[in-house]
């Protein structure tokens, strides 16, 4: 489904600016894989999901997705396997269209047809079912502005738009750290529900270890470029914070360093 091989990322090379961002980066995702990724700030886990989305191309390596080599190709050309949604809730949606026009381009942009912001009835009421899952009423407001939603309104819909027309890959981004902690969980929730009803196969970076804990089958944590742990269905669920801090300090000799993970 997912192969990472050998990716390795640095940046500014042969400057006092250098960076090596990905270490021999190797991961497999069987389908419906749902792996949640924290590491300290810089590991290199942003840098990671744009080798997928190809936003970014690695020095060295390849990335397979559904069996095809990708590695060269732009954002735009793996689009239809990839839904991503990031941090920002500004970020996965526009806001001067409505949300029926959001739903529309979403769902042209991934059916690999030309873009069509049209909608005929079929296609209103899928996105009307869609909506309801959500449980916030969306579905009876397809004719307002994206940019008069709350940030987890906002951010449940880049979600739907990310998922469902079921992509290869779902990447998400930190997605619940920008919301209140109520909405966070509601977009927990929503995530867990969509993913799990279309067995899509996920990463999902977190500074959240208890959120890392209880979502999804597999966890890794990585640090300056490297995946350093990696915790299978086995063990995952019987982990606790204070193991995980413990399982690192093995291995790197040290304490971890992120205070965003410690507060998560
Ligand atoms: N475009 C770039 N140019 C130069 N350096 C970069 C660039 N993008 C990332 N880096 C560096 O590469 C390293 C990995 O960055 P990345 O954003 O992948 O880390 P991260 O694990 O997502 O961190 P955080 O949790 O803080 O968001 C960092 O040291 C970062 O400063």
């Amino acid at each position: 489904m997912l192969k990472l091989d050998g990716i390795n990322k640095i940046f500014n090379e042969g400057t006092p600016d250098e960076k090596i961002a990905l270490a021999d980066i190797n991961l497999h995702l069987k389908p419906g894989d749902f792996v949640t990724i924290i590491g300290s700030n810089g590991a290199g886990k942003s840098t990671m999901m744009n080798m997928i989305s190809g936003a970014l191309t690695p020095d060295f390596g390849t990335v397979l997705i559904d069996g095809n080599n990708v590695t060269g190709l732009p954002e735009y050309k793996r689009s239809h396997y990839i839904g991503r949604v990031f941090q920002d809730p500004m970020a996965g949606t526009a806001p001067t269209m409505t949300i029926e026009e959001n739903l529309a381009l979403a769902y042209s942009r991934n059916k690999r047809r030309g873009i069509r912001v049209g909608v005929d009835k079929k296609r209103r009421e899928f996105f009307k079912e869609s909506l309801a899952m959500l449980g916030l009423n969306l579905e009876s407001r397809l004719s307002a502005k994206v940019g008069l939603l709350s940030g987890g309104e906002r951010q449940a819909l880049s979600l739907l738009m990310a998922t469902f027309t079921k992509p290869s890959i779902l990447l998400l981004d930190e997605h619940t750290a920008a919301l209140d902690p109520s909405r966070a969980e509601l977009i927990t929730r929503i995530t867990k529900h969509l993913v799990e009803k279309d067995h899509l196969t996920t990463l999902m970076v977190t500074h959240n270890m208890q959120q890392a804990l209880d979502l999804g089958n597999r966890l890794i944590m990585m640090d300056k470029g490297q995946i350093i742990l990696e915790v299978g269905e086995d063990r995952k669920h019987e982990l606790t914070i204070p193991d995980l801090m413990a399982e690192f300090e093995r291995i790197r000799g040290e304490k971890m360093n992120s205070d965003r993970a410690l507060l998560g």
